[in-house]
Parts: C-alpha cells; sequence; structure tokens
C-alpha cells in the first residue's frame, strides 16, 4: 500500500505537486495520469524518498521510504530505463545491485527469464535496445522481490510488442498481491491495464476512481482524460 497525505513539492515558484492525497492498495494495477508537467514524476521521486517533500507525507506500507530497513526488498521502482551504466553486462548489473542491497543474487537467472532477457543476461547494456533496457529496470525493480512497485512510463517508447508483454506483466504482479503504480500518457494503454486510475493535474489530485467508472460507453479514457485536464468533468 502506498499513500500520498496532503503532499505538496515546490522549486522555488514552481508547484509541482499540490496537496495531493490517495492511496495505492495492493492487488490491483493503479494509473498514474497527468499532462507533461502535471507533477507524475515529481510525485514518484518523493514517494521512493529521491525528493524531500516540502510538507505532507509519503508512505509505503505506512511508514516513509526512508525509515524502510531494506527498501529494495519492500519497494522496487523504474524511474528512467536508460540510466545504467552501458559498459556492464546485464546479470552483471544485476548482481551488482543485489549485492549493495544485501540481497541474495539466486533469483537473478530466473528474473532474467521472467523479463524476456534469459538469452542476454552476458550482453553489455550499452547494445542493448530502449524495450530491452526497460525489460532490464523491470528485472532490477523486481531483484528484491517487492510487494510495492513505482514505474515511471514503463511502456515509453517500446513496440507493441513490448507494449503488450508490460502489460501482462503488470497484471501477474497485481495478481500476486502487489501493490502496482504505473505512470503513463498512453490512454489507449492505461484504458486496457489499469484498474484504478488517479488523475493530476498541475500537481493537484483531478480524478481518483475505478476505470469502469471513469471510462463509459461513448467516452474513451482519452475523452475522460483530455475534459478533466482541461478543467471540465465529463
Ligand atoms: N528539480 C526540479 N527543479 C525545478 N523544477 C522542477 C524540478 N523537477 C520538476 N520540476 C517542475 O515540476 C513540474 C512537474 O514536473 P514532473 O516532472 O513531476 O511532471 P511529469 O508529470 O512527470 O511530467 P512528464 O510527463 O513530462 O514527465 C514541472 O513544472 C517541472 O518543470
Amino acid at each position: 500500500m502506498i499513500e500520498a497525505h496532503r503532499l505538496t513539492k515546490r522549486f522555488q515558484r514552481t508547484v509541482a505537486v499540490d496537496d495531493l492525497s490517495f492511496t495505492v492498495p495492493p492487488g490491483k494495477i493503479t494509473g498514474f495520469l497527468g499532462a507533461n508537467g502535471a507533477g507524475k514524476t515529481t510525485t514518484m521521486r518523493l514517494i521512493l524518498g529521491l525528493d524531500r517533500p516540502t510538507s505532507g507525507l509519503a508512505t509505503v506500507g505506512g511508514v516513509p521510504y526512508q525509515s524502510l530497513a531494506r527498501p529494495l526488498t519492500q519497494v522496487g521502482a523504474l524511474l528512467d530505463a536508460t540510466a545504467v551504466q552501458g559498459g556492464r553486462r546485464a546479470e552483471q548489473h544485476l548482481r551488482w545491485l543485489a549485492r549493495a542491497n544485501g540481497i541474495s543474487p539466486r533469483r537473478i537467472g530466473g528474473l532474467l527469464d521472467r523479463v524476456g532477457l534469459g538469452d542476454a543476461g552476458g550482453k553489455r547494456i550499452g547494445g542493448f535496445s530502449l524495450g530491452m533496457k526497460q525489460r532490464l529496470g523491470m528485472a532490477a525493480a523486481l531483484l528484491g522481490d517487492p510487494a510495492v512497485l513505482v514505474l515511471d512510463e514503463p511502456i515509453n517508447g517500446l513496440d507493441p510488442e513490448g507494449i503488450r508483454w508490460t502489460r501482462d506483466l503488470l497484471k501477474s504482479l497485481a495478481a500476486e498481491g502487489r501493490t502496482v503504480l504505473v505512470s503513463s500518457h498512453l490512454m489507449n494503454e492505461m484504458a486496457v491495464t489499469a484498474d484504478h486510475l488517479i488523475v493530476i493535474g498541475q500537481g493537484r489530485l483531478l480524478a481518483d476512481a475505478g476505470i469502469d467508472e471513469l471510462v463509459r460507453p461513448g467516452l474513451s479514457l482519452e475523452d475522460v482524460f483530455l475534459e478533466f485536464t482541461s478543467g471540465g468533468r465529463p
């Protein structure tokens, strides 16, 4: 479970996140939607303890990320899949991450298989396509077998096969009872992937509802999103 309670983050004059409260429950995929600059990445960084809130609180399993004793075993994150050292090989990268976080490397082989990189573990990351880097990022997020996943735009730049693969993986992770928070601005994909949506605009909460409540006959998620972000209500 992830909780944001009156979360606010200011950067000088910019209010990136503005009095935002929501709960992300386990066993579901919660889509996190917002236009460019709406505050999605900042919110995720606050949840992950990478930025400090100006006010308010974000918790994972009831405590702030900074208080987690072994964070990678509780929260898996994918923020920027391209931010990996290209010189390393995929398996070596995961081994290094495991060692640095006191996690047994025993799951690495199975994880590489699960993300479809079973044959690429010995290859240098520098030669990976964006889709392969996203898969490796998912393996890194799953390394500590965490109950909570925070994924920022995991399908950005993926081809249709990669998008479908990510969707199936997220669904299986939620079915395992994990908490899955996933940001995206690809509406059609969110409509078929997410169970619940949190929509923000200019750092504020615009909607927090089940996908079935938002998407009704004759009204696509894109219609709903554009209505919300333009200040109206569908
Ligand atoms: N470190 C920072 N310093 C100053 N302003 C920042 C910083 N990080 C984010 N912002 C600003 O905060 C606002 C929210 O940015 P954020 O990246 O969280 O939005 P986003 O919803 O993730 O956007 P996108 O979909 O384009 O990635 C933007 O106006 C951005 O310019």
